[in-house]
């Protein structure tokens, strides 16, 4: 949080917040705060609550106890209120393609019920925030996977509420459009905007959010920031984060983790892959594995040294990994 020497008013509220699926309970007893004036990125394992949490923060999901409010403001009291200032940015984009990025903004902002002068000015404040102006007037069918990211993004910034929420919102993106998009939040933020994400990836929550929280099985177990949380500990298991060429399909990854070692673990998230062993061999003969089934990785990291490479069609070798 940079340039506040103030502690940040809270934006986003969740007290104690405990939703049930049926018998299922997949949020036990949630706390969070968020402020304006920064990212607070929300990990995970799969099923752990994110998209959960995210749903009940949005106003979308009522939470069976606990409470959800914006400035201090119960949601129970003012739904429409609430609605007004929380932007949801989902994880699929949901774009028009054969319309042009004015014209996606456009519709969105009537269903807001938005129009004339108030609406083109709106529309033209949300590309400039995402540096797409320039492209306003090209179909979306043409855009990259990051643009139509960014894009969505605009459109949960029409009504420009002071609490952003992204679900997963790097899933499908390659590296250099996640650095892109977390640029935008990072001057989302600057401007006084409360941003919580979900991610799978504490790399990720390292380099571009303030803080971080970590659910385990519908229970904040931890929170802080990205620093404190990845102090090494002597116990410490050896992890990937991979971006892959294609989504696998999930009968296939559940074919996969049948054939990984005891103690491997595998995360895949749309493209995005994370995997940890307890020893760097055993993470090298998980990663052996994956490429002899067939998942093409296109660029790797491990968080210790954050070093990314790239990799070239013909790497399908475990040792390039090494
Ligand atoms: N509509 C639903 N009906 C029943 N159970 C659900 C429903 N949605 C989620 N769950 C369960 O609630 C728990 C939390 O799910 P949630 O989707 O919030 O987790 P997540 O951390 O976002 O997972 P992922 O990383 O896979 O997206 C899981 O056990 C999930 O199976």
């Amino acid at each position: 949080m940079p340039g506040f020497a103030m502690p940040l008013p809270v934006a986003l509220t969740l007290a104690d917040v405990t939703v049930r699926y049926g018998e299922r309970t997949a949020l036990d007893g949630v706390s969070l705060d968020v402020r304006r004036g920064e990212i607070v990125g929300l990990l995970g394992p799969n099923g752990s609550g994110k998209s959960t949490t995210l749903a009940v923060a949005a106003g979308v999901l009522d939470p069976a106890g606990g409470a959800v409010s914006i400035e201090g403001r119960a949601r129970t009291a003012d739904p429409a209120a609430f609605a007004r200032r929380v932007g949801l940015v989902p994880q699929e984009p949901a774009l028009y393609e054969e319309l042009s990025a004015a014209e996606n903004l456009t519709f969105f902002g009537r269903l807001y019920g938005l129009a004339g002068s108030d609406l083109r000015r709106r529309v033209a404040r949300a590309l400039a925030r995402v540096k797409l102006t320039d492209r306003a007037r090209q179909g979306v069918s043409t855009f990259s996977g990051g643009m139509k990211q960014r894009l969505n993004l605009a459109a949960a910034l029409l009504h420009d509420p002071p609490v952003l929420l992204l679900d997963e919102p790097t899933a499908a993106l390659d590296p250099a459009s996640r650095d892109s998009l977390f640029a935008d939040l990072t001057r989302l933020r600057d401007d006084g905007h409360a941003v919580l994400l979900t991610t799978h990836h504490l790399d990720e929550a390292e380099a571009g959010c303030d803080r971080a929280a970590i659910l385990e099985a519908g229970k904040l177990v931890a929170i802080g920031s990205p620093a404190e949380l990845l102090r090494p500990r002597p116990a410490e298991r050896a992890v990937l984060y991979g971006h892959l060429r294609a989504r696998p399909a999930k009968y296939l990854q559940r074919a996969i983790r049948q054939r990984l070692g005891a103690g491997v673990e595998l995360e895949i998230t749309g493209r995005r892959l994370r995997l940890s062993a307890g020893t760097g061999e055993q993470l090298g003969a998980a990663l052996a594995t994956l490429l002899a089934d067939g998942l093409e990785l296109e660029a790797y990291r491990t968080p210790a040294g954050a070093l990314e490479r790239r990799l070239r069609p013909e790497h399908t070798a475990a040792g390039d990994a090494a």
